[in-house]
């Protein structure tokens, strides 16, 4: 479980608050208004944002001072973060060891990950010679080698057309079933929370509002979220 306990994040001006818990397991959407705080969230649980105030637990144990590299955490932002003077294998293999020295059986799991992303045959190309979707997949395989239980995703698809976004969308609802991740993901587009999220997290007048059931939430709006909706449906 997440626990966001009476958190206080700041930027300059900007306070947002947040007090809330996640159930382990769960994928939870986390949308609302450009500006009203949505990557501010993801930089506090990731800890690249320290909270003015209150804590951030994952079970038992206190992340709020933890380095982010040693939070139970694995991130996608929508640039993907690939090298281009690295291979597929290669990108992935950053997942396991920043120095790229992989054992045999850390290398077999860059293999089983690519597999696993229907990446199989590409695994020396670079990521100029993948198509759009092909590089989210090196993406998605780079968060799977890492086996980290909470997953955190901020818009990864957001560059993708429609039809290929679905597919990804899909894609990581399938690995997030399969690793029982807790998945928590930044989408500017409601109806991907109601394709894979059964929960949102509604961010606005600089509040993160504890999670509620997606189509319930969606369904019937409240203000702050209505406006918000009226400009993307
Ligand atoms: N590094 C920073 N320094 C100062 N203010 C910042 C910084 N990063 C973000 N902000 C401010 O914090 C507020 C929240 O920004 P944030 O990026 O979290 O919103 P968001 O909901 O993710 O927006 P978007 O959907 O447009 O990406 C904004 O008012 C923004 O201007």
């Amino acid at each position: 479980m997440l626990t966001l306990d009476a958190l206080t994040l700041t930027q300059d001006s900007f306070h947002l608050t947040a007090d809330f818990t996640i159930k382990s397991g769960t994928r939870t959407a986390v949308i609302g208004p450009s500006g009203a705080g949505k990557s501010t969230l993801l930089a506090a649980i990731s800890g690249f944002l320290s909270p003015t105030r209150g804590s951030i637990r994952w079970y038992d144990t206190d992340l709020t001072r933890t380095a982010p590299g040693e939070r139970p955490i694995a991130m996608l932002f929508q640039d993907n973060n690939l090298f281009p003077h690295l291979t597929v294998a290669q990108n992935v293999g950053l997942g396991l060891r920043p120095n790229l020295r992989l054992n045999s059986e850390e290398q077999s799991t860059v293999t089983a990950a690519l597999a696993r992303v229907g990446l199989d045959s590409m695994q020396s190309r670079k990521p100029a010679q993948l198509s759009g979707g092909q590089q989210s997949r090196v993406a998605l395989a780079r968060v799977l080698v890492q086996s980290r239980p909470l997953i955190l995703l901020d818009e990864p698809f957001a560059a993708l057309g429609p039809a290929l976004k679905s597919e990804m969308l899909d894609l990581v609802s399938e690995l997030q079933t399969e690793t029982s991740a807790t998945l928590l993901m930044v989408s500017h587009d409601p109806s991907d929370a109601r394709r894979i999220a059964g929960q949102t997290v509604l961010v606005a007048d600089r509040v993160a509002h504890a999670p509620q059931e997606t189509s319930a939430l969606l369904d019937d709006p409240p203000a702050a979220l209505k406006s918000y909706l009226g400009e993307s449906f």
